[in-house]
């Protein structure tokens, strides 16, 4: 599991871990992790062109510092002084004792370096990057040089991951004591590269239940269903799954597909499009009436392609167990059946339709997606799985921490793959998992399963999407 922590959680926690060392120690721990990594990145110290951006806070004197190593090891090492009169002090008197230079022209020695270091803002950055920034950060990214943020990308926002204005862009983000929040959620995530964690003696103060988390292999491979020897399929669940319309027969089809692959021992298909499923699915069951008439299940998922017709969405919320509502449900539903459910609900709105059940703009959902998803779950008394380039999962309960997908990929920006995950998770709700492991498992094996389609062919459809849901499977369940 990766965890992040909120940077008022991270203050606390060095302050409590200082207060325990000498002056200087923390800044000494990070700035070694640092200089190692970029060792690391650069294969060979000796003779490497290494440019520090440096700005006024510790960020910068995390990065003078390991400026300092790496001058020591027979790097040429420049800093870019940001705002002179307030750098790191003892940072500063380190490098240059090292043989660090100060750089009167940031853009000449940028435009030689192998490697550049972003210490210009950290966990204390606000807003985008400074206007005096801007050319700076960009002409780093132009140069060609490896471009290691130095605990966060400057410019994003730590605790959200929103970038409001303009933010540096890093191959590799080397960060201290714990992942923030912005590391793992778009769209600071893409800024960040590939994060490196350094560990700097934190982990004992910070509390155990982090903000923010993403499942990794081994933990997914816990949590999902596997079948046993008293297994039947009643027992494995059934699914019922009430999508498409003959607007949209697809859906029920892409939905069904899904559920198929999710860990139920059975998929009831509810709806007019029957017969096209078990065209696809001869394994599914299949009901032309109402839900109400359909038999037993033990989780539903109701919306895909449903078209108009509310009265199924009210029949399915009415029911006592775990409900999925997914697009054209989720304009359907009546908030307060909703909130007055007793059995688990979880909604898997897009930016799009999250915005229209919040009262807002799109563009603010996108921007903004943890606050996005965090109210949505609290107004509706439900799990949201927000979907978009960072999948986002929370739980109605705010002490939980909020799951962010790590496996989505671009590819699955095609039309039905939402289908699909609907189809997935409501199928591993039936297999008994609780509402907020069904989500980010399902989330991730639908991402899974597109970068094993698209490592066969691209474009991919969302079909292929689905049948590589067992491929999926079987790499979490047997890790390399
Ligand atoms: N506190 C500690 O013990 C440790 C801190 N560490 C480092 O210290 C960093 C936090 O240091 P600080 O609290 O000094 O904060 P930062 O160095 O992250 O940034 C604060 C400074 O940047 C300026 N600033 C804020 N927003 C800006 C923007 N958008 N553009 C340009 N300048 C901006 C502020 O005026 C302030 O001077 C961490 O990210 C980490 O790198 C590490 O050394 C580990 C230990
Ligand atoms: N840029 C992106 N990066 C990663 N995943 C994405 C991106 N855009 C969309 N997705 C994913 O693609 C799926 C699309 O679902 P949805 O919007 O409901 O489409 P549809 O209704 O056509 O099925 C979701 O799982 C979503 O998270
Ligand atoms: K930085």
């Amino acid at each position: 599991m990766r965890t992040a922590h909120r940077v008022e959680k991270v203050r606390a926690a060095e302050a409590e871990l200082m207060a325990r060392l000498p002056d200087g120690a923390l800044m000494a721990r990070a700035a070694a992790g640092l200089a190692a990594a970029c060792a690391d990145l650069l294969g060979r110290v000796y003779g490497a062109r290494v440019v520090l951006l440096v700005g006024s806070g510790d960020n910068g004197g995390d990065t003078l510092w390991a400026g300092a190593r790496l001058a020591r090891r027979g790097a040429a090492v420049h800093a870019v002084l940001l705002a002179p009169d307030r750098a790191h002090a003892a940072g500063l008197a380190a490098f240059q004792a090292a043989g660090g230079r100060v750089a009167d022209d940031p853009f000449a020695v940028l435009s030689g370096a192998d490697l550049v270091l972003d210490g210009i803002t950290g966990i204390g950055g606000t807003g985008g990057l400074r206007p005096a920034a801007v050319p700076v950060a960009r002409a780093a990214r132009g140069s060609g040089a490896v471009v290691v943020a130095v605990d966060l990308p400057s410019g994003v926002e730590a605790d959200s991951g929103e970038v409001r204005g303009e933010a540096l862009r890093a191959d590799a983000t080397v960060t201290f004591g714990t992942d923030k929040p912005g590391l793992l959620i778009d769209p600071a995530r893409e800024h960040a590269g590939t994060v490196r964690l350094v560990d700097i003696g934190l982990g004992p103060h910070l509390p155990s239940v982090p903000d923010v988390e993403s499942l990794q292999h081994p933990d997914v491979a816990v949590l999902l269903p596997e079948p046993s020897g008293e297994s039947d399929k009643y027992r494995r669940g059934v699914v019922g799954v009430a999508a498409g319309s003959a607007r949209y027969p697809g859906a029920a089809v892409l939905t069904v597909a899904g559920a198929l692959r999710g860990g139920a021992g059975a998929v009831r298909y509810v709806g007019p499009e029957g017969a096209a499923v078990v065209a696809r699915f001869p394994e599914a069951l299949v009901h032309a009436g109402p839900p109400v008439k359909a038999g037993r299940v033990q989780a539903w998922v109701v919306g895909p392609g449903l078209g108009d017709d509310e009265d199924t969405v009210g029949q399915v919320l009415a029911s006592d167990v775990p409900v999925l509502v997914d697009a054209d449900g989720l304009r359907l539903l009546d908030p307060d059946a909703v909130r007055a459910r007793t059995a688990p609900t979880l909604l898997t709105p897009h930016a799009g339709e999250a915005a229209a059940l919040l009262g807002r703009d799109r563009a603010e959902v996108e921007a903004g997606r943890l606050d996005a998803v965090r109210e949505l779950s609290a107004r509706y008394g439900a799990t949201v799985l927000l979907k978009g380039s960072t999948t986002l999962i929370a739980a109605p309960d705010p002490r939980l921490p909020v799951r962010a997908d790590p496996m989505g990929t671009p590819w699955l920006a095609t039309a039905g793959s939402g289908d699909v995950l609907s189809g997935l998770a409501g199928s591993l709700l039936a297999a008994g998992l609780p509402p907020l492991d069904a989500a980010s498992c399902a989330a991730y094996l639908h991402g899974l399963a597109a970068r094993r389609a698209a490592a066969v062919s691209t474009p991919i459809t969302s079909y292929e999407v689905a049948d590589a849901l067992g491929a999926a499977w079987r790499d979490i369940r047997t890790p390399d």
